[in-house]
C-alpha cells in the first residue's frame, strides 16, 4: 500500500498550531508540503576531534576553523585541557561558534578523570594520549558509554607495554597510567567491532618511540573511510603515514605539525535533512559541500539516488530532490555505519522492501542501533526485521506515536525523518542531538520554512 507522504493531515491530533512539545517530548513537525529548504550545517564531529587531537600531541600551536561545538567535541576539549592543552576560544569565522586556538602542553600530565560521555571518539582516541602523559588518567562516561566495547583499546595499549587497571572488566570505567613515553612498534588487533580502535592508535602513534605497524586481524573491518581520515589528518600535519592495501597502517615516529585546520559542515549530519528531501519528494540543498572529503557522508551522494532521488552538485551546493515515490533499497552499508538510522527511516517509508546490512557493529554505537531501530518503527506499525548484520524492512502505513532516542542522537534525527509525513510522532529526548548537532530542532523547523 503505498504511503500517504505530504498530503495535508487527515487528523492532526495537535492541529495546526502543534506545539513544540507535548508531556516534554518534541512534536515531530509534519511536512504539508514537498520541501524547498536550503540548509548549511555545523562542522565534522569526526574531523574536529581528531583535529583537536592532534593539535594537542601537535609540536607547535593549531588553530581550528569553523569547529563543531557540540557535546561530543566539548568533552574532547575539556579531557584535553584536564591533560594540560590549552585550548582558547577565538573569534570564529565560520556561523556556528568560536573557532579554537590549541596551544600543547609542554608535558601532558594525567593524575585527572576524563568524562567521556557517549563519545566514543573520545573514550577511543584519548587512552592512547593518556598514556603518553605523567600520572593516572581514569576513564568514565555515561551509563550506556560502560556498555560500548572498549577491549580492543585496553589490551593493544597493553600489548605496547602500557600500564592500565580495568578490574578485568575490559569497559569503562578504566584507569590508564602514564609514564610519558610509549614504545610502540608491531601490533596486530581485532578492529571488529569499531574502526575506532585503529583511528585512536594511529592518532597518537608518530609520538610513540618507534611509531607503530599496525595490522587489524578479525572477521570484518567497519568504517574504513574513517580510518581514511585519521591517515589524511596525520599526513596534512606532515606525519609519514600510510595504509596497507590489507588491513595494514604504518605511522613512522615524528613530529605533529601545528597546523591551521578548516573543518569541514557534517556531512554525516547532512543525512537526516537530505532524507527529508526523498520522503516527501521535494528539494535540500546543503552549502558548503566539498568539493573532495574523507567523510563517509559524501555517500550519500550515491545513495539517495538508490531511493530514486536526484542528486545535483552546483559548486560547493549539493542538492537532493525526491522522486515520485521512493523505491526499496538493497545495500551492505559497512563502510558507512553512522548513516544508517537515516537510510533506515527512508526505507521504512518506501513503497517497496529494503534490506541493509553490513552493520552489525552499529549494535555497539550509541545504542543498539539495530535493536532500537526496528523496536521503534515497529511500535509506530512498520514491519522491521532484524538480521545478523542488518535490517530487513517492509514498508508499512506508519501511525504517530512515541518514538524512544535511547540517548542517541542518529535514533532521535531518524524519528524525526518519519514524523514528517506520520501524523503524531513524539520525540523522546530531542535534547539528545546535541551530542554532535545541538541546533538540530532549530535546523528542522527552519528546513520546512526553507532554510537559510
Ligand atoms: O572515527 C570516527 O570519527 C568515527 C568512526 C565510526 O565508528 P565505528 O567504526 O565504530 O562505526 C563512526 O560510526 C563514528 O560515528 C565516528
Ligand atoms: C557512532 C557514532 O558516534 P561515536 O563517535 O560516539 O561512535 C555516531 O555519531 O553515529
Amino acid at each position: 500500500m503505498p504511503v500517504s507522504r505530504y498530503s495535508k493531515p487527515e487528523f492532526n491530533p495537535y492541529g495546526d498550531d502543534a506545539p513544540i512539545t507535548v508531556d516534554e517530548h518534541w512534536v515531530a513537525p509534519r511536512a504539508t508540503a514537498p520541501l524547498d529548504a536550503t540548509l548549511s550545517l555545523p562542522g565534522s564531529k569526526s574531523l574536529t576531534n581528531r583535529e583537536l587531537v592532534l593539535s594537542a600531541l601537535a609540536s607547535g600551536p593549531s588553530v581550528l576553523r569553523a569547529p563543531l561545538h557540540s557535546r561530543d567535541t566539548d568533552l574532547m576539549i575539556e579531557a584535553l585541557r584536564s591533560l594540560g592543552t590549552t585550548v582558547s576560544p577565538v573569534e570564529g569565522t565560520g556561523e556556528y561558534g568560536a573557532d579554537l586556538e590549541i596551544t600543547p602542553a609542554e608535558e601532558l600530565i594525567g593524575s585527572t578523570t576524563i568524562d567521556c560521555g557517549l563519545a566514543g571518539t573520545v573514550m577511543r582516541f584519548l587512552p592512547p594520549v593518556a598514556a603518553l602523559a605523567l600520572g593516572p588518567t581514569t576513564f568514565d562516561g555515561d551509563e550506556g558509554a560502560r556498555r560500548r566495547p572498549m577491549a580492543t583499546t585496553i589490551t593493544s595499549l597493553r600489548a605496547l607495554g602500557v600500564d592500565i587497571g580495568d578490574d578485568g572488566r575490559a569497559a569503562l570505567p578504566f584507569t590508564v597510567h602514564g609514564f610519558g613515553r610509549v614504545a610502540g612498534g608491531s601490533l596486530t588487533i581485532d578492529a571488529s567491532a569499531s574502526s575506532q580502535f585503529v583511528s585512536g592508535l594511529l592518532l597518537s602513534a608518530a609520538r610513540f618511540d618507534d611509531g607503530l605497524e599496525l595490522r587489524h586481524s578479525g572477521a570484518r573491518l567497519p568504517s574504513q573511510p574513517h580510518i581514511d581520515m585519521t591517515i589524511a589528518a596525520l599526513r596534512a600535519r606532515g606525519v609519514d603515514a600510510e595504509s596497507g592495501d590489507d588491513g595494514s597502517w604504518s605511522v613512522r615516529a615524528g613530529a605533529i605539525a601545528g597546523a591551521e585546520v578548516a573543518i569541514e559542515p557534517d556531512l554525516s549530519n547532512a543525512a537526516p535533512f537530505l532524507a527529508a528531501a526523498v520522503v516527501t519528494g521535494g528539494r535540500v540543498t546543503i552549502t558548503g559541500w566539498p568539493e573532495s572529503t574523507t567523510q563517509v557522508g559524501a555517500d550519500l551522494a550515491d545513495i539517495l539516488p538508490l531511493f530514486g532521488a536526484t542528486v545535483e552538485r552546483d559548486g560547493d551546493r549539493l542538492t537532493v530532490t525526491g522522486g515520485d515515490t521512493v523505491r526499496g533499497i538493497s545495500i551492505d552499508l559497512s563502510t558507512g555505519g553512522e548513516l544508517a538510522p537515516a537510510i533506515v527511516a527512508i526505507a521504512a517509508l518506501a513503497a517497496e522492501p529494503s534490506e541493509i546490512t553490513g552493520i552489525g557493529h552499529i549494535r555497539h554505537h550509541e545504542t543498539d542501533r539495530l535493536a532500537a531501530l526496528a523496536t521503534e518503527i515497529n511500535n509506530l506499525g512498520g514491519a522491521v526485521v532484524e538480521l545478523p548484520d542488518g535490517l530487513a524492512i517492509t514498508p508499512q502505513p506508519l501511525h504517530g506515536g512515541l518514538w524512544s532516542s535511547y540517548a542517541d542522537h542518529r535514533m532521535a534525527t531518524a524519528g524525526a525523518i518519519i514524523g514528517l509525513v506520520t501524523d503524531g510522532v513524539l520525540i523522546e529526548d530531542i535534547a539528545t542531538t546535541a551530542k554532535t548537532l545541538p541546533q538540530f530542532p532549530e535546523l528542522w523547523r527552519g528546513m520546512l520554512a526553507g532554510g537559510l
